[in-house]
């Protein structure tokens, strides 16, 4: 139970709860909902960066684990509680890993406002520029980091594999979704049952790594 879940005790290493009470430091939506839905069975309270009016932190990191340990490490040093980041984005193989830890900023117009279906034109648009051997292989990343307010952090990776199609299809998840079709399946990511997603995604594959680690 992540309840409980503390640090391992390795060469007298402190040994630290993460709960009861964990700050999810994200501003978007959609994450949110997937990480208290992955984090539902440990019975943990999370309080989301929003309700505790804290600041979007400008990503200045060059790796999708840079940037989780920079959001965790100012939303713990602001609320005094332990936090938990997600950085994570598109990869794809034809455009030699981009957008990755660009996958939001793709989506920004020049006031910031956010539009998937524009950032995923580009996308496909990219990839068809690219040519036909190039391919539409893609996955997604999460990097997850905890921060405690003393200082200490540990972070992890997930990844999930698949194809990008044209056009985007279905209307759940959240961002890059309706373009994404994991391997081994026909429906994309906004068409398939958020059970499904929460199965094989990125993010909970790093949630698989960040228990096994710490809980
Ligand atoms: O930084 P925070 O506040 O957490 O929220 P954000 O939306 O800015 O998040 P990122 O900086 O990590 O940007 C990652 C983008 O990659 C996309 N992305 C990440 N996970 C995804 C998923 O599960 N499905 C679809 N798109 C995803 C999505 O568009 C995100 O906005
Ligand atoms: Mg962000």
């Amino acid at each position: 139970m992540l309840r409980h879940l503390c640090r391992a005790a390795q060469g007298g290493r402190q040994v630290k709860a993460i709960g009861p009470k964990l700050v999810i430091a994200t501003h978007n939506a959609g994450k949110l909902r997937e990480i208290r839905e992955l984090l539902s069975p440990h019975g943990i309270e999370c309080v989301g960066a929003a309700e505790l009016d804290l600041p979007e932190p400008e990503e200045t990191g060059n790796t999708f684990i840079d940037n989780a340990e920079l959001k965790a490490r100012e939303a713990a040093d602001l609320s005094g509680l332990p936090a938990l980041a997600d950085d994570s984005g598109l990869s794809v193989d034809a455009l030699h890993g981009m957008p990755g830890i660009f996958s939001a900023r793709w989506a920004e117009d020049a006031d910031g406002n956010r539009d998937f279906r524009r950032a995923m034109e580009r996308v496909w648009h990219e990839v068809e520029a690219a040519g036909e051997e190039a391919g539409h292989d893609a996955h997604f990343v999460c990097a997850l980091s905890v921060a405690w307010p003393d200082g200490s952090i540990e972070s992890f990776e997930g990844k999930v594999h698949g194809t990008l199609v044209w056009p985007p299809r279905g209307e759940r998840g959240f961002g890059y979704d309706p373009m994404f079709v994991a391997n081994g399946m026909d429906q994309t990511f906004a068409e398939i049952d958020p059970d499904q997603k929460h199965a094989i995604s990125h993010r909970a594959d790093a949630f698989k790594k960040l228990v096994a680690a710490l809980g």
